[in-house]
């Protein structure tokens, strides 16, 4: 299994390309299931999390081209990929599958919608909370779809010929119901008006590329989507938008570093409030012509408090990395995550670096220290795992990072990025 190795101390100077965002990709690549024509997505990041759905979609009869070859010919990086789903082979989404990745879950509003039937697994919990699926039934059901639980499966069906456009507000923001939701009313009869969506950009993203395939979808981006049912959809070819996360995740690492680096091919408007708070802490960041200058020279890290909220709040995917940050400020601040109820499992992991972090309920108290020590240390879950490294590039010595599978279904050639930009860090394989 592989390793990840940092010799911490260097500060991070140059350029970091930001790749498409994998909480993009999974549901744009899914809504290739609404439509029998092609979808073309460039800028698809390569990832274990899409590589895993490139798999799982092709179990369902989407055919994958990758720059026009087959899946798997080509290991270029920022790829178009070609997803046509000419036939719907298979309307069972596995346990095996479902199990393996969470957002393949989603392939339940494009099944269903397109199909009238399908039975796919419940996802289960995973490291970082329960995560149950009741929003996405709730939602579906609304839509008028027949719901029933069997075996750990959901078999669902659209009676009458097919779902019928609804209002429904959701008692909670959920992106994932919210991507579901709106990709099942595309095709359905009439009109659908979804209430307290999520206004996260991948949920623009998506429906921006839906409507570039004939959809017509209104508000996303705000509370309120309306979504008004037509008969099919069309192919259309989409630029899978930067990872805003990435993006955060790099600017948190100059600033844990010191230095100076462009990252490129993002957009700061993608994250004003993860800025925000960074400027507090003592970071530069401006925009630059296609991306974000990140520097912090000379000023030491100041403690700042963070609460994380749906968007435009702070992201709770920023939360580890920004916890990582806090542990070298110059005093105490406080991280309450209030998105999912278990994503604290990198404390007792940044507590091996040195780090002084205590938990009540959903706060953390972090008390900065003025050096953290390079130890081993273990990735829990994707965030977590990134947000040791971060902790390592500023502690002393050396740190191996344990079971980075986790990392690499979300940072595309990390050790690469942060090497170009100065810092020592290995991928160790055994
Ligand atoms: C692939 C992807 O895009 N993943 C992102 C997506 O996950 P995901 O879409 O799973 O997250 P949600 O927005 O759905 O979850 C928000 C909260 O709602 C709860 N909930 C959700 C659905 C439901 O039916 N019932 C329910 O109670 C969840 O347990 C969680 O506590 O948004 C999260 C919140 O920004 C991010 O951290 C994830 O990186
Ligand atoms: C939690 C995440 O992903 P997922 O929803 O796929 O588990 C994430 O991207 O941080």
């Amino acid at each position: 299994m592989d390793r990840i190795r940092i010799v911490g101390g260097n500060e991070l100077n140059g350029i970091i390309p930001i790749s498409g965002a994998k909480n993009a990709a999974l549901p744009l690549m899914i809504a290739s299931l609404l439509t029998s024509d092609t979808l073309t997505l460039e800028n698809v990041p390569h990832l274990a999390d899409v590589e895993l759905l490139m798999r799982i979609l092709g179990n369902h009869g989407v055919d994958v081209a990758v720059n026009g070859r087959r899946e798997r010919q080509e290991d270029s990086y920022a790829r178009t990929i070609h997803f046509t789903c000419r036939t719907i082979v298979d309307t069972t989404a596995s346990y095996e599958l479902v199990s393996k990745m969470r957002a393949s879950f989603w392939v339940i509003g494009p099944l269903l919608a397109r199909e009238g039937h399908c039975r796919v697994s419940l996802p289960g919990g995973c490291a970082i909370g329960t995560r149950p699926v009741d929003l996405f039934l709730e939602g579906l059901a609304a839509l008028g779809a027949n719901l029933e639980i069997d075996s750990g499966y959901i078999n669902a069906t659209a009676p009458n010929g097919g779902l019928i456009g609804t209002r429904y507000t959701f008692p909670k923001v959920s992106v994932g119901a919210t991507h579901v939701m709106m990709m099942a009313a595309t095709l359905a009869r009439g009109t659908t008006v979804i209430g307290n969506a999520a206004r996260e950009p991948e949920v623009v993203d998506l429906a921006n590329c839906l409507n570039a395939m004939g959809a017509k979808i209104s508000g996303h981006g705000t509370s309120t989507i309306t979504i008004e049912g037509v008969q099919s959809l069309s192919g259309a070819r989409h630029r899978v938008l930067p990872d805003r996360i990435e993006t955060g995740t790099y600017a948190m690492a100059v600033a844990m570093t010191g230095g100076d680096v462009v990252l490129e091919n993002t957009d700061a408007a993608l994250l004003e409030t993860a800025f925000e708070t960074l400027r507090r802490a003592g970071a530069e960041i401006s925009s630059t012509n296609n991306g974000v200058r990140v520097r912090r020279n000379g000023a030491g890290i100041r403690p700042v408090d963070i609460v994380t909220d749906p968007f435009p709040g702070f992201p709770t995917d920023l939360q580890a990395q920004f916890m990582a940050l806090m542990t070298r400020s110059s005093g105490i601040s406080h991280v309450t995550e209030t998105i999912f109820e278990n994503r604290f499992m990198h404390v007792q992991e940044l507590a091996r670096l040195g780090a002084k972090i205590s938990l009540s309920g959903q706060t953390a108290k972090i008390e900065g220290v003025p050096r953290l020590k390079g130890a081993p240390v273990m990735a829990t879950d994707l965030r977590a795992s990134v947000s040791l490294v971060i902790a390592g590039l500023a502690a002393e010595g050396e740190t191996m990072v344990s079971r980075v599978y986790h990392l690499d279904r979300g940072f595309e050639r990390l050790e690469e990025k942060l090497t170009r930009c100065g810092a020592i860090v290995e991928r160790v394989s055994e």
